[in-house]
């Protein structure tokens, strides 16, 4: 049943299927070693083909990504059905399911060599030892010498979500909300959309027999939302095999600043993420009969909690602000001309809470300085009603979003070396361990190549305006291995929206965006394959 409470007078439709129903630190060394190579002048003259192919306009396949508009959504209804939650094992074998709803797709959009890239079973700390991974799905469009080869990353797995969250429909139903021009459901804008808008674009190309500018190789997995376990190793081991030639990397799984204008993305915050676990008691106690008899798991988490981070988000781990890199005089001077604004930030976050009253503090905070999120506790009496019980064994849950320069090995020693000192000095008969659940670097680029100038037209092209370049507070764990063992620039390049609601109720994606998002990752990839450099 559709829950619409909140909002009047808005039409809903859920969706019936059409068939059935830095600046630069790390890794500006890393770049300094890429090597712009001149291609042969074939080669070029190849590419300015393929783009003259277009005439150098883009309306017939804009029209034509217009026209598919409906059989794209009816691809992501279908897909968004699948609730591939990486983070619950009980829905792994729906994560796997997504894989192959993916692999189908994929297959009937002609794409070759597709390959389901097993990763073994997940490592600990998990509950069970022999949860299999979900595999990487790879897929490549066009083995062509003559054309460059564009390597797009996305990720099929989804952030949990339930309807009693406060949700307005289903999560996991893709809803049309006809009045606001918007697609509802889990994944809509991160990143089953958006994976989605790569296969449309290829579908595009086949409906009007235009021939791809590039070659394309997919790699799109079911892990990110848990750390992207097992992709490393794999892209290592592919880098000279299945992703041998792939000259970019284009990865769309963020989201403009705002909501009006287009960004392009050159920086990603780190996340390492930890668990606190307590044990005391050999099973859940009446708090009348044992509360002040007993020492209580959850005060001595909430204690250690509390050691953390204060209101103001600041980090009270010693050690950790030592290792940020200071802020420059030149890179202030950027934030001031970057389209956002506080009305903005607390539109998208449906509240008057930001601890900044203007923007270079708000992006500064939120692109280049660490913070830390508690965000939960495993086996906590949690929800409604008044259960009077002492948990006896509780699992805190926080993360800390990484900047340059901090050292991820040293950040987990400093973190879990806290933990272990708050306990201790609390003098508690209970048991600790805090530990690290998973870990992702941050990542800084430089926007000056062939990719990023290829995007920017590309925005150009179909929104008319220069796009913004910003960095994200969010986390995509593998954006740095691709840089590193592929020796290659990666642009992101996002679809959504800064107030789509990712990982948060009523994920959305307005359909103007899907549309316009399509019509920028075919216009890229056109300006890209004609471009002379990498
Ligand atoms: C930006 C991207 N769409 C995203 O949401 N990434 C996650 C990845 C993650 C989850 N755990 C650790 N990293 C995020 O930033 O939370
Ligand atoms: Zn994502
Ligand atoms: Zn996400």
């Amino acid at each position: 049943m559709l829950r619409n409470s909140g909002l009047v007078n808005q039409k809903l439709t859920p969706f019936k299927s059409l068939t059935t129903h830095r600046l630069l630190t790390n890794s500006q060394v890393v770049l300094s070693t890429i090597k712009v190579q001149s291609r042969p002048s074939a080669l070029k003259q190849a590419h300015t083909n393929t783009m003259s192919q277009l005439d150098g306009n883009f309306d017939g396949l804009f029209a034509k990504i217009d026209e598919l508009k409906p059989r794209f959504i009816d691809r992501l209804a279908k897909a968004v059905a699948i609730p591939a939650v990486s983070a619950d094992e009980s829905l792994r074998p729906m994560v796997v399911k997504k894989a192959h709803f993916l692999r189908d797709e994929l297959e009937k959009l002609g794409f070759q060599d597709i390959q389901l890239k097993d990763l073994g079973v997940q490592p600990p700390p998990v509950e069970n030892p022999k949860l299999p991974l979900p595999p990487v799905v790879l897929a490549r469009y066009g083995n062509d010498p003559a054309k460059k080869t564009v390597l797009v990353y996305g990720h099929y797995d989804v952030q949990p979500a339930a309807l009693e969250d406060g949700w307005l429909s289903e999560p996991f139903t893709l809803v049309i909300d006809e009045e606001k021009q918007l697609m509802r459901a889990r994944g809509s804008s991160d990143d089953t959309g958006p994976l989605n808008g790569w296969l449309n674009v290829v579908e595009a190309h086949r409906e009007l027999g235009l021939e791809l500018p590039v070659n394309l190789v997919g790699c799109f997995e079911g892990m990110e939302e848990s750390g992207s376990i097992g992709l490393d190793q794999l892209i290592a081991e592919e880098a000279d095999k299945y992703f041998k030639g792939v000259d970019t990397v284009c990865i769309s799984d963020n989201y403009w600043l705002g909501t009006k204008k287009p960004v392009l993305t050159y920086g990603l915050r780190g996340c390492n993420y930890y668990q606190i676990i307590v044990e005391g008691p050999g099973a859940d106690l009446h708090s009348g009969m044992f509360g002040g008899v007993v020492a209580e798991p959850m005060i001595d988490l909430v204690k250690i909690f509390s050691s953390l981070v204060d209101s103001q988000g600041r980090i009270l781990i010693k050690g950790i602000a030592e290792m940020v890199a200071p802020v420059t005089e030149k890179e202030k001077e950027l934030y001031e001309k970057i389209d956002f604004s506080v009305e903005e930030m607390n539109a998208a976050s449906g509240s008057q809470t930001c601890l900044y009253d203007n923007k270079p503090e708000i992006l500064m905070h939120r692109w280049r300085f660490p913070s830390l999120s508690i965000h939960g506790v495993e086996g906590a009496f949690s929800t409604q009603g008044a259960k009077t019980v002492i948990p006896s064994r509780v699992v805190g849950k926080f993360s800390i979003r990484t900047v340059p320069n901090i050292e991820s090995a040293k950040l987990d020693k400093l973190v879990i070396d806290h933990c272990n000192e708050v306990f201790k000095s609390l003098g508690s008969p209970n048991s600790m361990k805090a530990e690290l659940i998973h870990d992702g670097d941050y990542w800084v680029s430089d926007p000056f190549n062939a990719s990023f100038t290829a995007a920017a037209e590309a925005t150009k092209a179909v929104h008319g305006v220069e796009p913004d370049f910003t960095r994200e507070g969010g986390s995509i764990p593998i954006t740095l291995t691709f840089q590193t063992q592929l020796k290659s620039n990666v642009l992101l390049l996002p679809m959504g929206r800064g107030d789509d609601g990712a990982h948060s109720i009523n994920e959305k994606l307005d359909i103007s965006n899907y549309v316009q998002g399509m019509k920028t990752m075919a216009a890229y990839l056109h300006y890209y394959g004609a471009s002379e450099e990498k």
